[in-house]
């Protein structure tokens, strides 16, 4: 700002920049300046320190001593001839002053200093105002408190500077507000405020601050201590052990309930010494460790006693003792023990029933013989070993064969199968190992073997015991070497390949007769892996045939909800010779027949349902009768055929379709015999 200007001048007073002269200099400059705005913009700038020239109590408290100079700083514009007026009253000594004045000064100067550093060095904060609400004093703590300069203050109004203040509401009522909380710059300040009171009439007010917030920080720590004193009673008080506290001496300090009572009964009172041996005493003072044994009490009762040393700041001060009855502790730890067999037999039950690694998910049933199984599977999954998978014909050795592989470190790598009785005799070598361009006739280009698409994944070797014994050798050498060689090639290819075999044909025997090469057998079976017959596993059928019907709904764009009464039992019922690629067959079979939303017995195959046909139809053939080797009447057969058969279906029209007659046939028969309510009783 150019209107700035800052003025040296020398104090020539006698005795400095005193009370009196200073409140001269004040009055001279209201005299001159009439304008308050301008007024309050004049400072006294003294060694780095700046303070309004109006402030009468903050310029004395400078001690500006005969001689010294100070800076003059007018932030408005003020006229030359002014300044120099100042100047000259500043400047001009003063000759003319009396001894009597001199001492008068001498004597203002050193109370009002004294009550100025008193005001300042106060450890709460203090803002004088007066009637116009105009910041007169402040001192150096309110700067801090207010965190804002003392020029910023000083000669401002107060409810303009100051948040919240309330002097001058203070001042309107006459009314002291006392011990008033409030939160300033995140500290917890007490505030007093009250008029000032000259001659009976209010001429400004005073606001004392005081920061609590340390006072707080302790009252809430003191709150915190008695929570935690309190939770620690309940604690102490709620426990089923006797527990006491020890000064260094072994006297207790305290002692819960259930010591108390115990104290009681062992007619005890104040020393530890009473119920613990000394020697254990000694070695948790010497050593500073806490220490356990058992004791045995006046009251024939043995306890555990722990002994812990309290220690502060590495002295030693006192003791914890806690008493836990022996007996107690061994029911406890006999019911952990059933418990933890418990949690392991229940452990075991669940690992059985867990679908071990994600990859074996697909294979559906839950039965003790196939878990069995499945576990094994799934722990060697993640090794490099040759598996032999043994088990009849659809049983699932293909689809165990992929979940190992899924499961084993070279998931997502190939996995290639190959079908050694599907493929000629002729050609078997070549296809297991490839062959050379021109190694035989017809052999127009290179090919590679399965072997060596399979390098880095896995090999099913499906149906080994059909290979001839000649390529069993050439099989052994693989498995042995790790190496291939194409036919009619003289290069050896190293190959990293994890084998899996699989038959349904019994290797061990055939190893008997000669047919299978035992050095190969034993190489195979490092790792055997059966799977049952489904005749073995029945509990598995529902869930199979569920899961089948709910993929093939999907795949046939069916909607199959259930199934008639009778139709799970007489799956469960038959020997499954196929295994469960038979039963997959014959469930698609009986969906792809199905007309309506359930699956019934009648769909199912002749060959699988005829026992069940004869026990729901008893009368038609029936044993009684055959026992007796009586037979009925022509029409009594025939009303027992028709109303066997019109239960499962809806309408006449299906049961001619069934029957493989006519529609009016069908009707006349089924009035002539009366049995119109038997339609449909058993579709569903
Ligand atoms: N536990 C099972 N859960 C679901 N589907 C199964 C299960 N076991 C077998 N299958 C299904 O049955 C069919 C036959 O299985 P897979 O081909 O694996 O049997 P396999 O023992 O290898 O038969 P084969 O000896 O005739 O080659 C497949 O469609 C397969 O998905």
């Amino acid at each position: 700002m150019e209107a700035i200007r800052e003025v040296e001048v020398v104090v020539n007073k006698t005795n400095g920049l005193h009370v009196r002269f200073a409140a001269s200099l004040i009055a001279k400059l209201q005299s001159l300046i009439h304008d308050t705005r301008i007024l309050t913009k004049i400072y006294v700038i003294h060694r780095e320190r700046k303070t309004p020239i109006t402030s009468l109590l903050a310029l004395i408290s400078y001690k500006i001593q005969k001689g010294e100079k100070i800076i003059l700083r007018f932030e408005e514009e003020v006229s030359q001839e002014i300044i120099e007026k100042i100047k000259d009253f500043i400047q001009t000594p003063d000759y003319e002053e009396s001894q009597d004045h001199s001492k008068t000064d001498q004597l203002l100067m050193e109370n009002s200093v004294t009550v100025e550093s008193v005001l300042s060095s106060l450890p709460n904060g203090i803002v004088v105002v007066n009637k116009e609400n105009i910041i007169t004093y402040v001192n150096e703590e309110a700067v801090k408190l207010f965190e804002i300069p003392l020029d910023q203050l000083l000669n401002h109004r107060a409810d303009h500077v100051i948040p919240h203040s309330r002097l001058y509401h203070v001042m309107q009522t006459g009314i002291a507000e006392i011990a008033k909380k409030q939160v300033l710059n995140n500290r917890v300040i007490l505030t007093n405020r009250s008029p000032v009171i000259w001659d009976g009439k209010i001429v400004g007010a005073v606001a004392l601050f005081h920061d609590i917030s340390t006072i707080e920080e302790l009252s809430k720590e003191l709150n915190e201590v008695k929570k935690i004193k309190e939770q620690l009673d309940l604690v102490l008080h709620s426990v089923e052990d006797a527990i006491a506290l020890s000064d260094q001496n072994g006297d207790f300090l305290y002692t819960n309930p259930v010591m108390e009572i115990l104290l009681k009964e062992l007619d005890k009172t104040h020393s530890i010494f009473q119920v613990l041996n000394k020697k254990v005493w000694r070695k948790v003072v010497d050593y500073h460790r806490p220490f356990v044994e058992v004791v045995h009490l006046e009251n024939h009762h043995a306890y555990i006693a722990k002994l812990h040393p309290i220690l502060v700041d590495g002295c030693f001060c006192g003791t914890v003792l806690t008493l836990s009855p022996l007996n107690e502790i061994k029911t406890l730890l006999q019911q952990l023990e059933i418990a933890e067999e418990r949690t392991r037999y229940l452990e075991q039950e669940l690992s059985k029933h867990e679908r071990f690694n994600g990859a074996f998910a697909q294979i559906i049933g839950y039965s003790d013989e196939l878990m069995d199984t499945l576990s094994i599977a799934n722990k060697v999954a993640k090794t490099d070993s040759t598996i032999l998978i043994t088990g009849e014909s659809g049983t699932g050795k293909e689809l165990v064969a992929r979940a190992i592989h899924e499961a084993s470190d070279r998931n997502g790598k190939p996995f290639i199968r190959v079908n050694c009785a599907a493929i000629p005799a002729h050609l078997i070598e070549s296809e297991l190992f490839g062959h050379e361009k021109g190694a035989f006739t017809g052999a127009f280009q290179l090919r590679r073997g399965k072997f060596e698409l399979a390098h880095t994944g896995t090999i099913l070797l499906d149906e080994i015991g059909d290979l001839s014994l000649e390529l069993q050798s050439k099989i052994l050498r693989v498995l042995q070497e790790k190496e291939i060689e194409r036919v009619g090639g003289q290069q050896v290819i190293h190959l990293d390949v994890r084998v899996i075999a699989a038959t349904h044909r019994d290797l061990f025997k055939m190893v008997k007769t000669g047919e299978f090469r035992e050095d190969l057998f034993y190489r195979l079976n490092v790792i055997p892996i059966h799977l049952p017959p489904l005749r073995q596993r029945k509990s598995d059928i529902p869930l199979l045939v569920d899961s089948f019907r709910k993929q093939l709904n999907k795949s046939l764009g069916k909607n199959i909800k259930g199934y008639e009464k009778g139709f799970m039992e007489a799956l469960i019922q038959y020997d499954w010779p196929g295994n469960i690629r038979e039963l997959q067959n014959i469930v698609e079979r009986t969906m792809s027949l199905s007309e309506g939303e359930y699956l019934l017995v009648k769909d199912l195959p002749k060959y699988l349902i005829s026992s069940q046909l004869l026990e729901d139809a008893p009368s038609i053939i029936s044993n009684e009768w055959k026992k007796e080797g009586k037979v009925k009447t022509m029409e009594e057969y025939e009303r027992e055929i028709f109303q066997y058969a019109i239960q499962y279906y809806p309408s006449f029209n299906s049961v001619a379709k069934a029957l493989g007659l006519t529609h009016k046939t069908v009707a006349s028969k089924v009035r002539k015999y009366g049995i119109e309510d038997y339609l449909g009783k058993k579709y569903q």
